[in-house]
């Protein structure tokens, strides 16, 4: 299915008041391997270059976006019943559902289908205010929410995060194979938890073992890759909050492809 085709009858449309140029959807084949972290990385990557960032957190059983940028409390509607995007401090619009929960340590224990009506909800009843590029933090893997992204959504690219760990490489062939079959261009593949440099010698490790990325991008034709460290302050900056405080420039030439889109 032609995910731009107007006649795609899942395709939903922006309110009248909101208004996105670009969207990338960042997924992973599989749980825990950074892509929170990437989405907010390549946001902020993005928001310095003096374009209007936003990020729709559409792992929606697992929101950690807020997080990342200490965004906590509750949202407000516009007059006409739009949700207004929260912002980060260095102003990046952000709508997740934790911003939307009474306690967001509750569980979300829906169902596919109402997940599904949420993510509509999240590009539609949103006053997304003149978005440059929208970066879509996905669920893992390749069910029904990142098929309801990839249908519903005009999305523009997609960014696969993987780990170097052997099994990976057949579970990104999952994840590539589901974002040629909606007929969507892949922007990068970013390997995260690639390597740790020792602080003291310098010296590369390769905790979870050798990278596969090299092979994996050339296997399914894919130019642009970036290669993420082990690094604690990354954590520590999630952790805290402080994201926007992060000193990494690896996502440079992945940055540069989403601007040349
Ligand atoms: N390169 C890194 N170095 C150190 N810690 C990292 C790195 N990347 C991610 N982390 C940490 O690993 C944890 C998992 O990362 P993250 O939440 O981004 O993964 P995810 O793939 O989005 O997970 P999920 O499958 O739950 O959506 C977080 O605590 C994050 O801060």
């Amino acid at each position: 299915m032609e995910n731009k085709n107007e006649f795609n009858p899942f395709m939903k449309r922006l309110n009248k008041k909101a208004k996105v140029k670009k969207v990338i959807a960042i997924m992973s084949g599989k749980g825990g391997v950074g892509k929170s972290f990437v989405t907010s990385a390549l946001a902020v990557n993005m928001a310095r270059k003096g374009y209007n960032v936003a990020i729709m957190d559409a792992d929606i059983t697992g929101p950690s976006i807020p997080q990342a940028f200490n965004i906590h409390g509750q949202t407000y509607a516009t007059e006409d019943q739009l949700i207004i995007p929260s912002r980060s401090k260095s102003g990046i619009q952000v709508m997740s559902l934790n911003l939307l929960l009474d306690d967001e340590t509750k569980p979300v224990i829906w169902r596919g289908p109402v997940l599904a009506d949420m993510i509509g909800q999240f590009w539609s009843d949103v006053y997304w205010q003149d978005v440059d590029y929208m970066f879509v933090d996905m669920p893992p893997g390749t069910g029904d929410v990142p098929l309801t992204v990839f249908q519903s959504l005009p999305v523009d690219g997609v960014v696969i995060v993987t780990s170097p760990q052997d099994l990976v490489s057949m579970i990104v062939g999952k994840a590539v194979t589901m974002v040629n079959e909606m007929h969507l261009p892949i922007t990068g593949i970013v390997e995260n938890m690639s390597y740790f440099k020792c602080p003291d010698c310098g010296h590369i490790h390769h905790i979870f073992g050798e990278s596969h990325i090299d092979a994996l991008a050339k296997k399914y034709d894919i130019d642009t890759i970036a290669k993420l460290p082990i690094d604690p302050e990354i954590a520590k900056l999630v952790d805290e909050g402080k994201i926007e405080a992060l000193n990494h420039d690896e996502l440079d030439g992945l940055s540069e492809k989403i601007l040349k889109m």
